[in-house]
């Protein structure tokens, strides 16, 4: 769940860039590992500015005039292939045909056919193990094929079309042609989000901005539209055009973005996150009598876990009419722990991150709410809190059912193992999180919680619950396959900068994954902002 942006202003005597920063920065909790911005000055001259770390620390006002031109595309990123080397920070960027930036949020599962075919038949050298490089020559390739001096709008629909047919898994993608425009696309499934606004004057010239999320166009722009699951937006300073590319396919967008991954402020596919969140506290509130009345159970208070479970958390205290309070307060200088990328940095910010206020705990009966329980990292250590502040007892409820499957499409958990309910019951998960008690919303009552907003949503992906991809694909070598490039102690290694494999075989580099890191990658592709 990276972020994505794009930018184009009518008026060309204006710079993107500074836009663009805003806007990543209000994308910032989909990627906090790395970021960049491609703007496009005169003479369809490409400036680049991308490196490892957050918004602020990679944008400075020296580095946002650096970066020329009316229009741009942004991006943030928290890796879920490859490496996190600043090398992969996007956007990417190849020379031929006519220049092309692309930022990608999402995961392809066929990254390894795909690099066979730009080997063996395109023969387009791939310099990073980023899949979004790969995504990047595909669309390339197929513009290529039209051999043309200069490519018309057809052609850009018929490039991408192509690439639906080529790439399998989830992407949303925001790309930019030199001189020409930007490029919008999402996968035929829809599986991550991606929209669209505009923002018009009263000369009836108009400003376009393409985003992850509708957050971005708060301010001064207007008409969100979504992108349709495989459609391709091309916008250029003549207006937009926009065509489906794909054959149809079932609509299923990730669920977990309601869950977890986006701003309650946003709107995704017409629903509302934060009215989505709401639903799933009181549908979990249901749950929750349910348990605690077959268990002969009570609790004095609802606690919830920050942030993202406080929209959900209050709901369900209301519904169940139980005190509500911030017992664990957050941090606001620590970001979110699930995206980090090892274990053991999770964990040490967990701590770092909620202090558990011994006054609202002590003797208590205490009901946490979070929005998931993943690796349970979060739980096992809060839990532990609650009760060295003196909790009596310590329940846990999840606004999401038990996550027991990898997720291939863009959120980073490959490794079954890493799981906390994976191969356990309830019960088993309790104990292994030391609560006294773990209550899961039912899936059922998770899709009607988002799709009573929007029922011309065929179905979610909910494959972290079911274990059912909607790409197909997915079989059990190929989960073995990405475990063994992705879990947490390849990663490590990775970071500590011993060799391995990250293509599955076809080749080995080494990755230290710090820009002061001894190897470095060509410059086409990879440059970082040294202020
Ligand atoms: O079981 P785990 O592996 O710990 O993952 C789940 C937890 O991680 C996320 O919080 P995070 O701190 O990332 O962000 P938030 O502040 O938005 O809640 C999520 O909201 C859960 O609290
Ligand atoms: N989370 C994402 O969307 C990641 C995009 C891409 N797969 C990367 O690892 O850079
Ligand atoms: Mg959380």
């Amino acid at each position: 769940m990276c972020g994505i942006l794009g930018l184009l202003l009518s008026d060309s005597t204006h710079n993107a860039a500074s836009e663009i920063c805003e806007g990543l920065y209000m994308l910032q909790h989909r990627g906090q590992d790395a970021c960049g911005i491609v703007t496009c000055g005169p003479k369809g001259r490409l400036y680049q500015c991308k490196a490892n770390g957050m918004v602020r620390d990679v944008f400075d006002d020296v580095a946002i005039s650096r970066l020329q031109g009316s229009m741009g595309i942004g991006h943030v990123r928290y890796p879920t292939a490859g490496s996190s080397h600043h090398a992969e920070a996007q956007p990417f960027y190849v020379n031929s045909p006519y220049g092309i930036a692309l930022a990608h949020n999402g995961n392809l599962i066929d990254s390894s056919s795909l690099l066979h075919f730009m080997d063996a038949v395109a023969h387009r050298h791939i310099n990073t193990s980023s899949d979004s490089e790969l995504l990047l020559n595909i669309f390339a390739n197929n513009l290529q094929q039209t051999g043309k001096f200069r490519i018309n709008e057809d052609d850009i629909f018929t490039a991408i079309g192509e690439l639906m047919t080529q790439c399998k898994g989830a992407y949303a993608c925001v790309a930019m042609l030199a001189g020409f425009g930007i490029i919008a696309f999402r996968d035929p499934n829809g599986i991550r989000p991606v929209g669209m606004a505009v923002r018009e004057y009263e000369n009836g010239k108009k400003d376009y901005v393409v985003a992850s999320e509708s957050v971005v166009a708060g301010g001064s722009f207007s008409k969100w539209e979504n992108v349709k699951p495989g459609e391709a937006v091309i916008i250029t300073h003549l207006g937009v055009s926009r065509k489906r590319v794909a054959p149809s396919a079932t609509f299923a967008p990730d669920i977990f973005e309601y869950v977890y991954l986006a701003r309650p402020d946003s709107v995704l596919d017409d629903v509302s996150v934060y009215r989505s969140r709401m639903a799933m506290g009181d549908a979990l509130a249901e749950e929750v009598d349910r348990v605690l009345s077959e268990k002969g159970l009570t609790v004095d208070v609802v606690i919830p876990v920050p942030d993202t479970a406080r929209v959900a958390a209050l709901n369900l205290a209301q519904r169940l009419q139980l005190p509500y309070r911030e017992g664990f307060i957050k941090n606001r200088y620590v970001g979110r722990t699930f995206i980090m990328p090892g274990q053991q940095m999770r964990r040490k910010n967990v701590r770092k991150k909620l202090n558990a206020m011994a006054l609202e705990f002590a003797g208590k009966s205490v009901l946490l709410v979070d929005d998931s329980i993943v690796r349970g990292t979060t739980s096992k250590e809060i839990v532990q809190m609650a009760k060295d502040v003196g909790a009596s007892k310590v329940i846990v409820a999840s606004c999401a059912p038990p996550i027991r499957y990898p997720n291939v499409y863009g959120i980073d958990m490959p490794s079954r193992s890493e799981l906390v309910a994976y191969e356990r019951t309830s019960e088993e998960i309790a104990e292994a999180i030391g609560a006294d008690l773990v209550i899961f919303q039912t899936l059922p009552d998770l899709i009607a919680s988002v799709r009573q907003f929007n029922p011309s949503i065929d179905t979610f992906d909910c494959s972290v619950f079911t274990g059912e991809y909607v790409t197909g694909g997915v079989n059990e070598e190929y989960l073995n396959h990405i475990e063994s490039l992705r879990a947490d102690n390849v990663k490590r290694k990775m970071r500590e900068g011993g060799p391995v494999t990250l293509d599955g075989a076809l080749r080995e580099r080494s990755a230290t994954g710090t820009p002061n890191g001894t190897d470095d990658t060509v410059g086409l592709h990879n440059s970082w902002h040294v202020s």
